[in-house]
């Protein structure tokens, strides 16, 4: 039975799909490599056959002509597949070749190859399943079918989490069938608001670790766990020190389910391959004295470790990376609290391809809303007003890349426009005779004005157009609150950022009740739609979702090395393209999660397009049709056939 060491063939460069330099061809001949390899036996066999394919990708590499988009089929294995593994079609003939798949049993409990019943017989004969299986061959649509109705018998949104979960750890490719199928419905569960409860009970349904821990006790040794991860092709890292989950504080090393969930999305919204994911929680320890109190809890029972220690982890952290993965690989900063979030992406934003999804993906989706509701209110986005109820990394961070996008419309300079944007933080509004004592990134937000206090004073007197919560707090936008915006604008934009439902700073049904029907409204998770003096309004749902797995494809699939704020700019506008006459119709400023596939290799073209022309690509030459080439990147999971 296959025994191939995997790891021996890692770390080469190439690229699988239809914007790959080899050819539908070539990575058939690849395939037929691994027969080659395949009936060799122990080490030597295992070295011939590195060669060979060492040999046969090199010559692969000399002789390759770089894509012609127009003209390959699409084959969905996400973006530098170098087994094509992932890359075969439903046509092509695979091995389930891997480090643990050494006899049927252990194939039937690796997540990556496990089929389950959809095994053919074929395949039952070829990889020792017989008697392992019952009798019956079952279709992966059936099988999707009946998980999502053994999934709809769940009453609580937590138990259809842990179903997904466990279903991720069995079979991977079932896992991604049934999000990208069932995008609407699953996306609260393994996402917003549910994902929020299982980090904080996260102690008690714990089974099985998800993605790499790294705490204070692994000091000095960090690469060394970097390497214990059993796939080295990593091209994206979600990392969290779990100090500010959603809205939910400091759920230290629960945090975890934080990273897992993202980079669910990035597989199945942005088509990045999974075994090119790796989820990373950073355990400094926890405020959180009910954690650190509860025998459970899983993390280190101690307080955060801060100053210099911190920023030593952090730093043997960020070097290992990049030694261990090179140049470009992703790292997205998620859910760090805000006074480490603003250092971290100053001190890596030049060495590494970072970003903070808090500060810019969020900043990027809302900007997208913002374009695509001046269809509903009319105007340029300079003739509008912005007041944000929270300061912190979502506040600030939309507040800047507004003022960026309006100061390239108007020309105007960075602290003209940023004159139009008010914040109020839990002190009130944020005004110049406070600036002395404000947090960096507040400082720019200071204008000259009496202090105020209250929320609901503060849109009387500025009288914004939009108002914008990141409190992290929620029912903070009162009925006087929606009235007032109500009362100031025919079509009040209202945009209720925080996580999870519980944070919300009002609920859908508020917002339009308490504005007679006439809030164009969006929160950051979802609400139902409501019915209001016979009217149906749909809600939508303004979250960095949208933004990130295309921008991360886009970033990869060019081979960018750094993140430049243009890219965001760009993410955003591509988004806001995508938004129909339809949707308007609806009242909408976000289009549906159902065609997220699409909407993220638009964003990834846009922010590929922008790499290219900043000269921040790698990947070259630059591919003719950057969107047919992000779609034929795109992991795609229907099971492949194995031989
Ligand atoms: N929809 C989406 O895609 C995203 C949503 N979010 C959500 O946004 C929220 C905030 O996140 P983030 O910006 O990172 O958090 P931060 O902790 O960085 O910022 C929170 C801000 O809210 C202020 N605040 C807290 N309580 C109040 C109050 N009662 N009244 C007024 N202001 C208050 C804080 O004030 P002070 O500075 O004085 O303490 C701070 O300025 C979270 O719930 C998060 O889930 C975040 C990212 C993306
Ligand atoms: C959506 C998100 O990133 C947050 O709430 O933190
Ligand atoms: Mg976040």
């Amino acid at each position: 039975m296959i025994s191939l060491n995997r790891s021996s063939f890692l770390n080469k460069s190439g690229l699988a799909g239809s914007c790959s330099p080899f050819s539908g061809a070539q990575i058939r001949r690849t395939a037929s490599v691994r027969v080659v390899a395949l009936g060799s036996n122990g080490r030597a066999g295992e070295r011939n056959a590195s060669v060979l394919i060492e040999n046969t990708l090199k010559e692969m590499r000399e002789g390759s002509v770089i894509d012609d988009v127009d003209s390959k089929p699409t084959v969905g294995g996400g973006v530098q597949d170098v087994y094509g593994e992932d890359a075969a079609t439903e046509e092509q003939f695979v091995t389930p070749w891997s480090l643990s798949v050494a006899s049927g049993y252990s194939l039937l409990r690796n997540p990556h190859h496990n089929k389950g019943l959809a095994f053919t017989e074929r395949e039952r004969d070829a990889h020792f399943l017989r008697g392992l299986l019952p009798p019956t061959v079952a279709s992966q649509e059936l099988q999707v079918k009946k998980m999502m109705h053994n999934i709809r018998q769940y009453q609580l949104p937590l138990q259809k989490y842990m179903a997904m979960m466990d279903l991720q750890e069995r079979n991977e490719r079932l896992f991604y069938k049934l999000l990208i199928d069932n995008v609407e419905e699953l996306l609260p569960i393994v996402y917003t608001p549910t994902v929020g409860e299982a980090c904080q009970k996260y102690g008690s349904i714990f089974m099985r670790p998800q993605g790499l821990f790294i705490s204070l006790k692994e000091k000095g040794k960090i690469l060394e766990v970097l390497r214990n991860w059993p796939e080295k092709n990593i091209q994206v890292i979600v990392v969290t020190d779990g100090e500010r989950i959603l809205g939910l504080g400091d759920l230290g090393c629960q945090g975890m389910g934080i990273p897992v969930g993202k980079l669910s999305l990035y597989s199945a919204l942005g088509g990045v391959r999974p075994s090119s994911c790796l989820p990373i929680t950073i355990d400094v320890g926890t405020n959180n004295e009910t954690l650190l109190n509860d025998e459970f809890y899983i993390g280190l029972r101690q307080r955060r470790a801060t100053g210099q220690e911190y920023a030593e982890l952090l730093h043997e952290f960020m070097t290992a990376v990049k030694q261990n993965y090179g140049e470009k690989v992703l790292i997205q900063f998620e859910d760090f609290a805000n006074h480490n979030a603003f250092d971290l992406l100053a001190k890596y934003g030049t060495t590494h391809l970072v970003f903070n999804d808090d500060i810019q993906g969020t900043a990027s989706v809302v900007l997208a809303g913002l374009v695509a509701a001046l269809n509903l209110v009319g105007g340029t986005l300079a003739d509008h007003r912005f007041l944000f109820l929270g300061a912190g990394e979502a506040g600030t961070g939309i507040a800047e890349l507004i003022a960026l996008e309006l100061s390239k419309q108007t020309n105007a300079p960075l602290e003209e426009t940023r004159k139009k944007i008010w914040l109020v933080d839990s002190k009130g509004l944020i005004v110049s005779s406070r600036k002395e004592a404000l947090q960096h990134f507040k400082k720019p937000w200071a204008h000259e004005h009496e202090p105020i206090k209250e929320l609901v004073d503060a849109v009387k007197d500025i009288k914004p157009t939009v108002l914008i919560g990141t409190s992290g707090v929620g029912r903070t936008f009162t009925k006087e609150v929606v009235e007032a915006m109500a009362s100031i604008n025919e079509r009040p934009i209202i945009l209720s950022l925080s996580n999870p439902t519980s944070q919300s700073e009002c609920t859908a049904e508020e917002a339009y009740t308490w504005s007679q029907g006439r809030a164009i409204f969006a929160s950051g998770s979802p609400f139902a739609p409501v019915e209001y003096d016979g009217k149906v309004f749909v809600p939508g749902q303004a979250n960095n979702a949208y933004i990130f797995p295309g921008l991360g494809l886009g970033l990869i699939m060019s081979g960018a090395i750094r993140v430049h704020d243009d890219m965001l700019l760009a993410a955003s506008e591509a988004l806001a393209a995508q938004v129909s006459q339809e949707n308007f119709a609806k009242g909408l400023i976000y289009p549906p999660f159902t065609n997220i596939r699409k909407i993220s290799a638009h964003i990834a073209a846009k922010v590929a397009a922008k790499a290219y022309e900043l000269g921040l690509a790698t990947r070259l030459p630059q591919p003719k049709d950057l969107v047919k080439c992000a779609e034929s990147c795109m992991y795609t999971p229907a099971y492949r056939n194995y031989r």
